[in-house]
């Protein structure tokens, strides 16, 4: 039995998110938990004919404190027993905004609800894709230490869009067909220039023209404001994120299950994962995203592919982790010292 929960999943990413998983054959049993209109989502997708059962969560509406009882309760209920929680709740970018413009308002809805996947399901994975990644990450890490139940291999930011965009935009310029058989390696954080995709470790090996690699890579650090400008307004992206979150979901699940040889890049704790003090010492960042082998246990291992960087991808670096520094200690340090 796998139980899946979404959390935000009225969402414009939390309701496609949801139907991937509805349908997915990996997940017995889906629960959604929203402030809003679960009750709708879940009674809409329970009519597919798939694998899961599932279950709407509502919170009271206009509750985004989780301060009433019945918030409590439906947090109970959609939590206990998960074996993964993919969370994509809080708000969205309009044009004009950094991702860690979200932090003011994102920053306490993910806190409580790590603090409820602490109490009701502290074993399970959890995958956050709430904005600003490289800072929701630690504030979810420190809640999950001070419960006392902070277990590293399972805590993760979702950063697989910026690895999808990439074997996108790589497969435009290369003419890949099937840009799903380029891996393409993405670390460091997720935003801006904290995003630094790797291509010298493509595989295969891909050949980006050097008067088309700045634009590349470009591209893939702000594919995010692409999507914001198209929308004018109506949020960021939702569909692209549901696919890669899902595709991330999946992989942790297979992994979970015993299927071998399955690595993500994707936004951990080096400290606490096989192979990340060496990532830790050499950038400064107790967080990073690195390609992670994935197992029975969650994040198995983490690889090391940033001593492989050329000149140019360590210049990337070295700006991507003055970024991660800042945004990591502010994550840390809401939780540390909560704004009164
Ligand atoms: N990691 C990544 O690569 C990406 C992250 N994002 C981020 O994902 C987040 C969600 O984006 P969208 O789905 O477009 O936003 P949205 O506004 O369409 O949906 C967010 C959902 O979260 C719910 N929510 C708010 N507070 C909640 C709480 N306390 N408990 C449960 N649910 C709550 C809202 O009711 C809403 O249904 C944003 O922060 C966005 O920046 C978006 C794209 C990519
Ligand atoms: O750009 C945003 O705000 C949403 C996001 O994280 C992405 O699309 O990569």
């Amino acid at each position: 039995m796998v139980k899946a929960v979404v959390l935000g999943a009225a969402g414009g990413i939390g309701q496609p998110l949801s139907l991937l998983c509805k349908i997915s054959p990996l997940i017995d049993e889906l629960a959604l938990f929203d402030v809003v209109n679960t009750p709708g989502v879940a009674a809409d997708l329970s009519h597919i004919s798939s694998v899961a059962n599932i279950g709407g969560f509502v919170a009271a509406k206009g509750d985004f404190k989780g301060e009433k009882p019945e918030t409590e309760e439906a947090k109970k209920q959609a939590l206990t027993g998960a074996d993964v929680v993919i969370i994509p709740a809080g708000v969205p970018r309009k044009p004009g905004m950094t991702r860690d413009d979200l932090f003011k308002t994102n920053a306490g809805i993910v806190k409580d609800l790590i603090v409820a996947c602490a109490k009701y399901c502290p074993k399970a994975a959890i995958c956050v894709i709430s904005n600003p990644v490289n800072s929701t990450v630690p504030i979810a890490a420190e809640v999950l230490k001070e419960a006392g139940v902070f277990d590293p291999k399972k805590l993760f930011g979702v950063t697989t869009l910026d690895v999808v965009r990439a074997q996108t935009f790589v497969g435009e310029i290369t003419g890949e067909k099937d840009p799903r058989k380029l891996t393409i390696p993405v670390v460091g954080g997720h935003s801006g220039n904290t995003i630094v995709p790797m291509f010298s470790q493509a595989k295969p090996s891909v050949n980006i023209p050097a008067d088309k690699l700045d634009a590349l890579v470009n591209r893939v650090q702000f594919g995010g404001d692409e999507v914001v400008k198209a929308k004018d307004g109506a949020g960021s992206a939702t569909l692209s994120m549901a696919y890669a979150g899902f595709r991330f979901a999946e992989s942790l699940l297979k992994a979970a299950k015993g299927e071998k040889g399955i690595v993500e890049p994707t936004f951990v704790y080096l400290p606490g994962v096989e192979g990340g003090d060496a990532i830790a010492k050499a950038t400064g960042c107790e967080y990073f995203s690195v390609p992670v082998e994935l197992g029975p246990g969650g994040a198995e291992k983490a690889i090391n592919i940033l001593s492989s960087a050329n000149d140019y991808e360590k210049k990337l670096l070295d700006e991507a982790i003055k970024g991660l520094k800042t945004n990591i200690e502010a994550g840390v340090s809401f939780v540390k010292n909560p704004p009164k």
